[in-house]
Parts: C-alpha cells; sequence; structure tokens
C-alpha cells in the first residue's frame, strides 16, 4: 500500500483508537464509537483487498481494536501486532470467520467478534433469487433478448423447471439455511430434504404445520425429511442450496463424486462460501451436463473464477453480494463496532447471537454488551442476561 496511508478520521481527540479496514455503510456505527470517547480511523484505500503488511502499517504502535473484512488473513502475524499495540478487540464484518485465526486471536488475548443474524433473511432472499434465476433461466433469456435475437413466442423457447411439489435439498440448515428453506417451501410449495450436524427442529415444526395448513385447505402437503447422510439429499433433491460454514469438515463438500450423484437437471445454489465446491470439478461437470445449473455467489479463489466457469450458459455468477441489502449491510457495521466497542469498554457477551434484533434499533442505545464474541469461552469472558 502506498504511503502515506489514506485514512479519514473521525474523533481526533477520542482516547481509544479504533481503525476500520474499509469504508463501512451507514454512519451510526460512527457515531456509537465516537459518542464513546473512540477516535475513529477508516482505511479509505482504493486497493480493495488490503495484504498483512498493508493491515501492520495501519495498526501503527497503539492501536485499541480493528473491524476488519473477510477478505483480509487475520492470523499469527496481525493478532500479534494487535496486541503489541494495546488491542483486544476484532470484528469481522461478516458471519462467517473462516480468514480468521481465532486460536491465534485467543493466544493474543484478543476477542474476535463477527455479525450473525442481521443478514439471514437478506442471503437466503438471494439463494432463492438465484434458485429462481437457474430454474427459469432468467439471465440467459436476459442475455438472448439483449442481443436481439427473439423474434416470436416459440413452445421450446428457454423451457426451465417448475419448483412446485418438487423438492428442496438444503445443507447446513443453521439461520440462513433454514430462512431459504422456509421461503422455498412456503412460496413454491416444495419439500424439504436437510442435512445438518444438529436436527433444525424449528424448520422441521414450521413444515409440519404448514403442510397440515396444506391439506386443511385441499391442497398437497408439503413434507420434511432429515437425511442420515449428504449423499441422501444430493441424490433426491432438485434444487440444493448450500450454508454450511466453511472449515475443514466443508471444504470441497461438493466435489467430482458427489456432483455425480445428483439429478442431471438439479440446481445447485452456493451462498455460504466458495470452498464448499470443487470449482473445477464443478466446471467439468457443467460442461458435460448442459441441463443442470448452478448459481453462485462464491468462488474458489475470490476475486477470481476458475478457468471455463465463465463460458458456461448454465452457470449465473455474482460478486459475493448476497448480504448487499442496505439494512443488513448497515447493521453489519453496527454489530462489528459493537464488538469492538463493547471489549474495548469491558462489556460482557449477549448471551443469545441469534437475538440480536436490540442492537439495531435506530431510536434507542443499544444494550451495553458485545452483541457477538466467537472466541468468548475460550477467553473466559463474561455473559451478559437478555
Ligand atoms: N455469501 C454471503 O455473502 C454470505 C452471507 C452470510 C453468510 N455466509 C456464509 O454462510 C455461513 C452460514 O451462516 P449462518 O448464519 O447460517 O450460520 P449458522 O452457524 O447458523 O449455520 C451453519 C450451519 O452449518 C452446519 N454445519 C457445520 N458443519 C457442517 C457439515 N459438515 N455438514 C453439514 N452442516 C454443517 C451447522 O451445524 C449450522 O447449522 C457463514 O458461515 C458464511 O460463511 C455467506
Ligand atoms: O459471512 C458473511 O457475512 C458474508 O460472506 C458477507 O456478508
Amino acid at each position: 500500500m502506498a504511503k502515506p496511508v489514506s485514512i479519514q478520521v473521525w474523533n481526533p481527540s477520542g482516547k481509544y483508537r479504533v481503525i476500520s479496514t474499509k469504508p463501512m455503510p451507514g454512519t451510526r456505527w460512527i457515531r456509537l464509537l465516537t459518542d464513546q470517547d473512540c477516535r475513529v480511523e477508516i482505511c479509505t484505500e482504493k486497493k480493495t483487498i488490503l495484504s498483512v503488511e498493508d493491515i501492520l502499517a495501519l495498526l501503527g504502535d497503539k492501536c485499541d481494536g480493528v473491524i476488519g473484512q473477510l477478505t483480509e488473513d487475520w492470523g499469527e502475524v496481525l493478532f500479534s501486532a494487535l496486541r503489541r499495540a494495546g488491542g483486544t478487540a476484532f470484528s469481522n464484518m461478516a458471519v462467517g470467520y473462516n480468514n480468521v485465526d481465532v486460536n491465534a486471536a485467543a493466544k493474543y488475548g484478543v476477542a474476535v467478534g463477527n455479525t450473525p443474524g442481521v443478514l439471514t433473511e437478506t442471503t437466503a432472499e438471494l439463494a432463492a433469487s438465484l434458485s429462481l434465476a437457474a430454474s427459469r433461466r432468467i439471465v440467459e433469456a436476459d442475455q438472448f433478448m439483449r442481443a436481439g435475437l427473439y423474434d416470436g413466442w416459440l413452445p421450446h423457447l428457454f423451457v426451465g423447471n417448475l419448483l412446485k411439489g418438487q423438492t428442496v435439498g438444503v445443507i447446513g440448515a443453521g439461520r440462513i439455511g433454514s430462512a431459504y428453506a422456509r421461503m422455498m417451501i412456503e412460496g413454491f410449495k416444495m419439500n424439504l430434504i436437510y442435512y445438518d450436524l444438529y436436527q433444525a427442529t424449528r424448520l422441521e415444526k414450521f413444515v409440519t404445520a404448514y403442510g397440515q395448513f396444506l391439506k386443511a385447505s385441499g391442497e398437497q402437503p408439503v413434507t420434511w425429511k432429515r437425511a442420515a447422510t449428504m449423499e441422501d439429499v444430493l441424490r433426491e433433491a432438485d434444487v440444493i442450496s448450500l450454508h454450511p460454514v466453511l472449515d475443514k469438515t466443508t471444504y470441497h463438500l461438493i466435489n467430482k463424486d458427489r456432483l455425480s450423484i445428483m439429478k442431471k437437471d438439479a440446481i445447485l445454489v452456493n451462498c455460504s462460501r466458495g470452498p464448499v465446491i470443487d470449482e473445477a470439478a464443478l466446471v467439468e461437470h457443467l460442461k458435460v451436463n448442459p441441463m443442470f445449473r448452478v448459481g453462485l455467489d462464491v468462488f474458489e479463489d475470490e476475486p477470481h473464477m476458475k478457468p471455463g466457469l465463465a463460458e458456461m450458459k448454465n452457470a449465473i455468477v455474482v460478486p459475493h453480494i448476497a448480504s448487499a441489502s442496505k439494512w443488513t449491510r448497515e447493521g453489519m457495521a453496527t454489530l462489528a463496532a459493537l464488538n469492538v466497542l463493547g471489549k474495548i469498554k469491558g462489556y460482557p457477551v449477549w448471551s443469545d447471537p441469534n437475538r440480536i434484533e436490540v442492537f439495531l434499533d435506530e431510536n434507542s442505545p443499544p444494550p451495553a454488551a458485545c452483541p457477538s464474541i466467537v472466541n468468548a469461552k475460550q477467553l473466559g469472558l463474561p455473559s451478559s442476561k437478555l
């Protein structure tokens, strides 16, 4: 990064120096920090992805906390430097934190925050959008239209898949996976098969109740099934959406062998993390199975796509925008700022990271707590009552 580093400063006389490695949407997050005696420094460099060296230059020799991004490599080097600068707080502006070495952070006594909940519906809505766009071939049809190729209605033109009555498969039925499942079941009357390490009890209850409602209305009821193996989902589902965390157990979860057991005209959607799919194997699968379609928000080597993917008509690709609604992005900035502020101020950690709405109410001050610290137990941080 060219020196001097380009920085925007708020409340220069603030006692605590908090750095945000990127400008973030909204202004509430800045106000919350400056009102509590923080000097906020926002890195405004044009470079999209900051390197470890860039961030070391930003940290300097006094820094109390950092709000970082999922594109950055937060490991031993950065956490030891943050600690040397007197810092004890870091928050990703993301729910996923596979870019963060949590053990390294704990070793240096740094709390690691994330931003759950506020992006659940927004992300699920993009997964639903990709499912629809892929099943009805919307992007291909749009390109066809703009290319001036439409010369009249035809019985075979862009025939796709009907979702109603088909089976939606969800791998990783946590917050986002469950919200997506509900959208597809309620919106399109699909049946559910899911695979997760844990039982999604609330989701199961929802499908049961909705099925009973449909039956009572004289309609075909929807059904659910918790699969014993991921392969069962892959074999049975017509539309499959991936929503697990990225870790050792989910790296290349979808590989050549698993692609081969999916239906030839299945739809695969990924709004989790790119490396959950072996993308090179996916490109080969798309080449030989033209009826198989994918909707991808994330990529194995972001910002790059594996060779061949961009040419595939049966792939819809968007640039990691699943959480990109104004409300969500402003809320993510707020939660990340409050994680850092709370740790600096010695506040306890909110006891339920699934119930963070109270931090997002613009009309009242947020609770004196860190909304979500993923290594709270490791650091022995006290927990706040709801
Ligand atoms: N594309 C985007 O912009 C975007 C936006 C938000 C979240 N995400 C990704 O989505 C992920 C999920 O977010 P969430 O809030 O729903 O998290 P969550 O913790 O509520 O859900 C994750 C689920 O994955 C399950 N899981 C873990 N390992 C598994 C395995 N081996 N097999 C099957 N299931 C497994 C967990 O049990 C859990 O239910 C995040 O970690 C992040 O990487 C991406
Ligand atoms: O993990 C996350 O939060 C996303 O990838 C960005 O919203």
